[in-house]
């Protein structure tokens, strides 16, 4: 059983009138490890994390969470913590009485609750506001505390570090590496690339509802961007964008371009183009690797 994932996403679907949201999703997150999900807007991350905690039904395929459906779980909070709306907490409470009654549903003392306001890093004070008066990233840390409190096995968090301040980012991110050392599973969706970049062991990025890279960070990564520079920038340019190859430009001038440096020396060989510089791009990264594999899911074309 311990080869089992702690998350299984299998063939998982959601229509929405007609519109595929989610189409044939299936992923695992490993247990001990950190699962980055990417995707642009609207490209079906919240409706598969929600799918997979029994808030919105599947049109076809399953999710399990520790081999079970997440409805399934008996005490699921002790097992799954889940943030995925940071302000989705009633705002006429405080955040110690939100805990408060989080710990009793799951049968834990109240003092969890006030180890977990320390562990994220809200003053007592604060604690005991109504929620109604918190900013978002007092929200988060609130939601992450109750996503704690039965110190779960399992996280899955929806932009959790939305609205943290680059203390709060660096809070979260040793955090989640600490809480996956012990051994923990997390599947965490981000929009903030770096943060992924740096915290995620594994990846799935999905666009337009289907999944378009899963794997390792580090397989994912290799390559993902090659530097050049040429003799006439513009044609080649252009010549990339005819084949619909997905670069950036590069503040030195040239580009940092999504493709094998065998493909841009060909494109540039075809257009008559002489290159200058072709090498690997040390600072390409997830962004890079994220712009090429959504560039079809582009919600509009950003050069004028
Ligand atoms: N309740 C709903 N009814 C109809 N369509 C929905 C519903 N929820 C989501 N959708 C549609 O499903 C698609 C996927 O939305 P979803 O919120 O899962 O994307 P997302 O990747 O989380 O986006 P974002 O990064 O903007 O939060 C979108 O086209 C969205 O409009």
């Amino acid at each position: 059983m311990t080869t089992t994932a702690a998350i299984r996403v299998a063939d998982l679907s959601k229509d929405y009138r007609g519109t595929r949201a989610v189409d044939s999703v299936s992923f695992d997150v490993p247990h001990g490890s950190i699962t980055g999900f990417l995707g642009p807007n609207g490209a079906g991350k919240s409706t598969t994390l929600r799918m997979l905690v029994g808030l919105t039904e599947p049109t076809g395929g399953s999710a399990t969470v520790l081999g079970r459906r997440y409805t399934e779980l008996l005490n699921p909070g002790r097992r799954v913590g889940v943030l995925l709306d940071a302000s989705a907490q009633h705002s006429g409470r405080t955040g110690l009485e939100i805990l408060r009654l989080g710990a009793m549903m799951m049968g834990l003392p109240d003092r969890r609750a006030e180890e977990m306001i320390e562990k994220v890093g809200l003053s007592k004070a604060e604690s005991r506001r109504r929620t109604g008066t918190y900013s978002l990233g007092m929200r988060q840390r609130l939601g992450v505390a109750h996503a704690l409190l039965g110190d779960p096995k399992v996280l899955i968090l929806d932009e959790p570090a939305n609205g943290l301040d680059p203390a709060g980012i660096h809070w979260m991110r040793t955090l989640l590496k600490e809480f996956a050392d012990d051994g923990g599973s997390v599947l965490l969706s981000s929009h903030l690339l770096h943060e992924i970049e740096v915290v995620a062991d594994d990846l799935v990025v999905i666009g337009r509802g289907r999944i378009v890279a899963r794997g390792s960070k580090n397989d994912l990564l290799a390559g993902s961007g090659v530097y050049v520079r040429s003799t006439d920038d513009e044609g080649l340019a252009a010549g990339m964008r005819a084949v619909g190859v997905g670069f950036t430009d590069h503040p030195d001038g040239g580009f940092t371009v999504g493709a094998e440096a065998e493909h841009i020396a060909n494109i540039a060989a075809a257009a008559g183009i002489t290159l200058r510089e072709l090498r690997a791009d040390d600072e390409a990264g997830l962004e890079q690797l994220f712009l090429r594999l959504t560039a079809d899911d582009a919600r509009e074309d950003v050069k004028s």
